[in-house]
C-alpha cells in the first residue's frame, strides 16, 4: 500500500513537473518567438543597423575612472580618434553615445531632433534650472516655446538687439577709457583684461535683465547688502561652478534613496541665494515701473506680456539672460584677444583690414560685414575655443539611428562640439589657430554657423547674434585703440576651467595706445 501510495504520489509529482516543464518550455518558446518577431520589427526599421561601438569599461562603473579629469571634451575628443565619430561610453548605469563630427552632430540636432529633443539633466542642474525653468535646458514643449518667443521678441532677435544697441556701445566706451586710464598710470604695468572686460559685460546683462546696471542690494531673505562683485559671485560664478558639481548619484539612479547631504546643501543654496537675490532685484525695479518709468528690459516686457508665467518662472528667464550674456561671451573675447596680443602679424592685419573700411573712425557694427578679417578672427576663435565645448546631454525618446548606427531609446547623447570644432577630418591642422581658413570664398560672411559652436537645428543659440556683436565690437575697438601684447610668461597659459571652456588664467597684457 505503501509503494502503491508512493508510486502514486510520484507519479502525481512527475505529472506537476511535466505540466509545469510543459507549461515553463511553451512560455519560453513564446518568449523566444515574440523577441523574434520584435527583432524582425526592428530589422525592418532602424535595428538592421549595427549598435554603436562601446569604449571598453568596467564592470558597474563603465569608463568613469576614465573621465576622471575634469575635461570629458577632450578626452571623447582622443577615444573619436580610435572608435570613430559615433561610439558609446557607460557613466555607471547610463549609456552616453557621444557624437564627435559636425556631419554626426547635425544629423542628431537637426534630421533627428525629434527623437532626442527633450534633456537629461544632473542633479545639480535640476536644481539650479528650477527643474527645466530656463530656455536653453527646457524640454522641446510649449513653455519652451513661449519663453523662447519672449526671449528673442524683447531681447536676443535683430529688432530686440537693434533697440539694446546702445548698451553694446556704453559698455565698449567703458572698457576703453578704464584701460586707456590704467595705461595713462603705468603704461609698463600688466593689465588684467578679464577683470574689467566681465565687469562692463555683466553690467550690459543687468541692464538688459532689469534695466539697470545695479552697483549694491539690501536682499532681506539673506538679511545682507549685496556688493556689485558678491552680485556677479551669487548670479553667475556660483552657478557655473554649481552646474558642475557631480553628485555619484548621478551614476546610479537606483542608490538615490542614500542621502549626499554636503552636495544637496551646496547645490540648495546657491539656488536659495541665488532666488533671494533675483526676487530683491526684480522688486527694487517693481517700484521703478510702479511710479510710471519703463524701461526697454526683459523684466518689463514679461511683467507686461507673459501674464501666465509664476513669479518664479520670472526670475528664473531673466536669471538666464543674465548668466548666458555674462559667460559666453566673455570667454569669446578673452581667447581672441589672447591670440592677436600673441601674433602681431595677425593683429597689424586686423588693424589695417579696419582701416582700409572704416579710416580713423571708430568701428561700427555697419562695417562687419564688409570687414572680413574681424569676422574670420571672431569664427576661428570659436572653433578653437568653443565656449560650449559639450551640449547639457539630450535624452532619446524613441529609437532612432544616427551616423548609420542604430540608437536605442534609453541612451544619453552628448554633442561634443570641441571634438566637431577640432575634427581633423573636416578642419586641416585644427589644433592651429588660423583665421585665414575662413576667408575661403565658400564661408558666407553673414553665416553665423560656419562652426559648430552655436549648435544647429531647432536648440541651436538664442544667442548667437548678440554673442557676435559684443565680441566683434570689443575685438575691432580693443584693436584700433591699442598694440597688444602678452605679459611675460603668458603664452603658455592655455589651460581652460569649467562649464564653459574659460581660460584658467586671466589674461594679463601690455597695451600701448595708436595714435
Ligand atoms: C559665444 C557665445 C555663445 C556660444 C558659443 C553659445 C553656444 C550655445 C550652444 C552650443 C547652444 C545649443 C545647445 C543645444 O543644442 O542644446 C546654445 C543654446 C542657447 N544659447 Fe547660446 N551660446 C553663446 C552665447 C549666448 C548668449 C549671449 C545668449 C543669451 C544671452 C545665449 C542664449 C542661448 C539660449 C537661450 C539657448 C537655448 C536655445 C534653445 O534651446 O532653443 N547664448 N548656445
Amino acid at each position: 500500500m505503501i509503494t502503491m501510495a508512493r508510486i502514486s504520489q510520484y507519479l502525481q509529482t512527475m505529472s506537476l513537473v511535466n505540466s509545469v516543464a510543459v507549461v515553463g518550455l511553451s512560455f519560453l518558446f513564446l518568449l523566444i518567438f515574440l523577441k523574434r518577431i520584435v527583432l524582425s520589427g526592428r530589422k525592418m526599421g532602424s535595428t538592421s543597423l549595427p549598435t554603436v561601438p562601446e569604449v571598453p569599461g568596467l564592470p558597474i562603473i563603465g569608463n568613469l575612472l576614465q573621465l576622471k579629469e575634469k575635461k570629458p571634451h577632450k578626452t571623447f575628443t582622443k577615444w573619436a580618434e580610435i572608435y570613430g565619430p559615433v561610439y558609446s561610453i557607460r557613466t555607471g548605469a547610463s549609456t552616453v553615445i557621444v557624437i564627435n563630427s559636425p556631419e554626426t552632430a547635425k544629423e542628431a540636432m537637426v534630421t533627428r531632433f525629434s527623437s532626442i529633443s527633450t534633456r537629461k539633466l544632473s542633479n545639480a542642474l535640476k536644481i539650479l534650472t528650477f527643474d527645466k525653468c530656463m530656455v536653453a535646458t527646457s524640454d522641446y514643449n510649449e513653455f519652451h516655446k513661449m519663453a523662447k518667443r519672449y526671449l528673442l521678441t524683447n531681447t536676443l532677435g535683430s529688432n530686440a538687439q537693434r533697440r539694446h544697441r546702445n548698451h553694446r556701445e556704453t559698455m565698449i566706451e567703458n572698457t576703453t577709457s578704464q584701460l586707456h586710464a590704467l595705461v595713462k598710470e603705468d603704461p609698463l604695468r600688466p593689465i588684467n583684461f578679464r577683470k574689467i572686460f566681465e565687469s562692463e559685460l555683466f553690467g550690459l546683462a543687468m541692464k538688459q535683465a532689469l534695466g539697470k546696471n545695479v552697483q549694491s542690494i539690501y536682499v532681506e531673505e539673506l538679511g545682507t547688502t549685496l556688493s556689485r562683485k558678491e552680485i556677479h559671485k551669487v548670479l553667475v560664478i556660483d552657478m557655473m561652478e554649481g552646474a558642475i558639481d557631480v553628485d555619484w548619484r548621478d551614476f546610479f539612479p537606483y542608490l538615490k534613496w542614500i542621502p549626499n547631504k554636503s552636495f544637496e546643501m551646496s547645490i540648495q543654496q546657491k539656488h536659495f541665494r541665488r532666488m533671494a537675490l533675483m526676487n530683491a532685484l526684480i522688486k527694487e525695479q517693481m517700484k521703478r515701473i510702479d511710479s510710471g518709468e519703463e524701461v526697454n528690459c526683459y523684466l518689463d516686457y514679461l511683467l507686461s506680456e507673459a501674464k501666465t508665467l509664476t513669479k518664479e518662472q520670472i526670475a528664473m528667464l531673466l536669471w538666464e539672460t543674465i548668466i548666458e550674456t555674462a559667460d559666453t561671451t566673455l570667454v569669446t573675447t578673452e581667447w581672441a584677444m589672447y591670440q592677436l596680443a600673441k601674433d602681431s602679424t595677425r593683429q597689424d592685419r586686423l588693424y589695417h583690414e579696419m582701416e582700409k573700411v572704416c579710416g580713423f573712425n571708430k568701428v561700427k557694427e555697419e562695417n562687419f560685414s564688409q570687414i572680413r578679417y574681424l569676422d574670420a578672427v571672431f569664427h576661428e576663435t570659436l572653433r578653437k575655443h568653443s565656449p560650449a565645448p559639450l551640449v547639457p546631454l539630450r535624452y532619446v525618446h524613441e529609437d532612432t539611428q544616427i551616423g548609420g548606427y542604430y540608437i536605442p531609446a534609453g541612451s544619453e547623447i552628448a554633442l561634443n562640439i570641441y571634438g566637431c570644432n577640432m575634427d581633423k577630418n573636416h578642419w586641416e591642422n585644427p589644433e592651429e589657430w588660423n583665421p585665414e581658413r575662413f576667408l575661403d570664398e565658400k564661408y558666407d560672411p553673414l553665416d553665423l554657423h560656419k562652426t559648430m559652436a552655436f549648435g544647429a537645428g531647432k536648440r541651436a543659440c538664442a544667442g548667437s547674434l548678440q554673442a557676435m556683436l559684443l565680441a566683434c565690437a570689443a575685438i575691432g575697438r580693443l584693436v584700433q585703440e591699442f598694440e597688444w601684447r602678452l605679459k611675460d610668461g603668458e603664452e603658455e597659459k592655455v589651460d581652460t576651467v569649467g562649464l564653459t571652456s574659460q581660460k584658467l588664467h586671466p589674461l594679463f597684457v601690455i597695451l600701448k595706445p595708436r595714435n
